[in-house]
């Protein structure tokens, strides 16, 4: 695949083809269903974000998307790609930030993106050209002879989002890309993949706990509450049916999407699993500590 065919969006008969369709979609960890049967689609070139409370099945579900955990045929398509049959195919065509550090703070900031370039098979003649424009567009090409070591939170997450880049992938796939961030650090973040995505036509799935974030900047939303969806539609139709039946119930306020997620999470939070186990928010924190 030349670099020009792997940004082009989906074209021909390809075109209605969904970025990710999930259906059915079960994962568990011995006794836990972390996925109680999901069905999603995610419409190419749409920043989409899956919402939840801790412990949801978020990054189960997208680690099985991005082919990380095995699952059956039938479950997972990228692109119409099966993720069980064609697992190097799905990989060629998404770039993956995980929640967990993917950058070395004993590299320089072009290393670790010229790491990522060589361990997908970007042609040598093309790497150095494609690693400075993946760090150009994250807004990282003056500090690239850096060690990463040295960066700032912002920065890291920034390398991480080049490194994902430097493979011009069809499909980003981010989990809480602006944990621990500050306002402007996650602004940034969040700018950059909007300029790739206007340039590329790239499809975006993110998950966040950030409201705000997923409010202004994607295009539709899915719920997700104790392994299952609870709700989806973009942010203004989420908004619009609490509204409908706050009003119903006799309550005239504007709701805002955290009043949406409250209302699909509430009994997690206000319960006994509050914040979800001390696993979930171990690792949460571990990984704001990390950025942060
Ligand atoms: N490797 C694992 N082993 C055992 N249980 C796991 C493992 N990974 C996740 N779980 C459990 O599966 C459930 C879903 O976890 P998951 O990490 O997918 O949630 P999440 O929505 O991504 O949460 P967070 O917002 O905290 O990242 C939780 O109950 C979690 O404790």
């Amino acid at each position: 695949m030349t670099v020009t065919d792997s940004r082009q969006p989906a074209a021909g008969p390809d075109a209605e083809v969904a970025a990710i369709a999930v259906t059915g979609l079960v994962y568990a960890f011995g006794q836990t269903r972390a996925v109680d049967g999901i069905d999603l689609t995610v419409p190419a070139g749409e920043v989409f974000g899956l919402l939840g409370p801790n412990g949801a099945g978020k990054t189960t579900a997208i680690r099985a998307m991005t082919t990380l955990l095995k699952v059956p045929p039938g479950m997972i398509r990228v692109f119409g790609r099966d993720v069980a049959r064609d697992r190097m195919g799905v990989r060629r065509l998404l770039g993956y930030v995980p929640q967990q550090l993917s950058a070395d703070s004993g590299l320089t900031g072009r290393e670790n993106v010229a790491l990522f370039a060589r361990v997908f098979d970007i042609p040598r003649r093309e790497r150095a050209e494609r690693v400075a424009e993946a760090l150009e567009i994250v807004g990282l090409a003056d500090v690239a002879d850096r060690m990463a070591g040295t960066y700032s939170g912002g920065m890291v997450r920034r390398l991480e989002l080049a490194q994902a880049l430097v493979t011009a992938p069809r499909l980003l796939i981010l989990d809480e890309p602006t944990i621990g961030l500050d306002p402007i650090a996650r602004t940034s973040v969040w700018e950059r993949i909007d300029d790739v995505r206007a340039a590329t036509g790239m499809t975006v799935l993110v998950t966040t706990h950030y409201m705000d974030e997923a409010d202004q900047y994607c295009d539709q939303l899915a719920l997700m509450h104790k392994g299952l969806i609870r709700a989806t539609g973009t942010p203004e139709s989420l908004k619009r049916d609490l509204a409908a039946a706050w009003h119903d119930a006799g309550r005239d306020a504007e709701p805002t999407l955290e009043d949406v997620f409250r209302h699909f999470a509430d009994s997690e939070l206000l319960g006994d699993q509050e914040g979800g186990t001390f696993r979930d928010v171990r690792r949460s924190r571990h990984t704001a500590s990390r950025v942060g």
